[in-house]
């Protein structure tokens, strides 16, 4: 595998009057054209650990390594902008970088939302604002895309649409991308791999390996067990009876008679 985009060691990370850390012992890491999740409880350090991984906070131990002049693009919380503020999207593209028409044009089309330059970003609803937002962060050309919670309050046909925008994101740009996300489902089918957090990683790796994972099961529960389903599939049927199973549209493999 290429050389990690960014990487954490042993990351330990305390908030200022926090009895215990929010991290603890935290080693990940980000390939190029790798999508990772980052998914765990509220308070379990998800946007403490992008926002260590960004810079914006110190750690107590441990490091970041980031391969050497990385551009990131960055989509923060939603939530967390405020958009009451008078501000036409053209114009909103170009804070903090200035950028011309054409730019803010084609970033406008690559994400979705052609013609939106002149909207108020007061008027545009929650998922043209996410792509609004995505639209920005990939005006520096980012080898590492961020996304923080980016289908929070998308409703499910958005939070699927915008994950196949940024497969297709990634398939043209080659960027590496981390997200954090509650929608385990979507998360299971979209990533490349799932960092599983609590406080330090109880476990990654693939997202199959990861949903049949006890540590993960136990901190989901029920929500748990479907994507766990998702891939049972493999496992229940004999592959030599080819008549019995009909492929649905996730299978993700070939029997003996069907290989061309
Ligand atoms: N600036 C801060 N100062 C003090 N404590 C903080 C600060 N930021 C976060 N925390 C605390 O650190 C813990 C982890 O917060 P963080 O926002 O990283 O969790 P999260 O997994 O992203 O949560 P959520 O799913 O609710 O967004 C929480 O207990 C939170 O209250």
């Amino acid at each position: 595998m290429s050389a990690a985009l960014i990487q954490a060691q042993s990351l330990d990370v305390s908030h200022p009057g926090a009895d215990r850390p929010v991290l603890s012992q935290v080693s990940m890491a980000i390939h190029p054209r790798e999508i990772v999740t980052v998914v765990g409880p509220n308070g379990s350090g998800k946007s403490t650990l992008v926002r260590a991984l960004l810079g914006q906070v110190a750690p107590s131990s441990g490091q970041v390594r980031r391969a050497q002049g990385l551009r990131i693009g960055y989509v923060p919380q939603r939530v967390h902008i405020e958009r009451a503020m008078p501000m036409t999207v053209r114009r909103f593209l170009s804070l903090p970088v200035r950028v011309n028409d054409a730019q803010a044009a084609a970033v406008l089309e690559r994400t979705g939302v052609p013609g939106l330059g002149q909207r108020q970003i007061s008027a545009l609803s929650g998922g043209q604002f996410q792509r609004v937002l995505l639209a920005r962060a990939l005006l520096n050309d980012p080898q590492l895309l961020v996304l923080d919670e980016p289908t929070q309050g998308l409703d499910q046909p958005g939070i699927v649409a915008f994950y196949r925008l940024i497969e297709e994101v990634r398939a043209e740009t080659g960027a590496g991308v981390l997200m954090v996300s509650h929608d385990l489902l979507v998360v299971m089918r979209a990533s490349d791999r799932v960092i599983c957090l609590n406080g330090h990683v109880c476990c990654q790796g693939t997202p199959q390996v990861v949903s049949a994972a006890p540590e993960y099961r136990a901190l989901f529960g029920a929500e748990a067990q479907g994507t766990l389903a998702l891939y049972r599939h493999r496992h229940d049927h004999d592959h030599d009876h080819v008549d019995e199973h009909v492929h649905g549209p996730d299978c993700g493999h070939h029997h003996p008679a069907q290989k061309a």
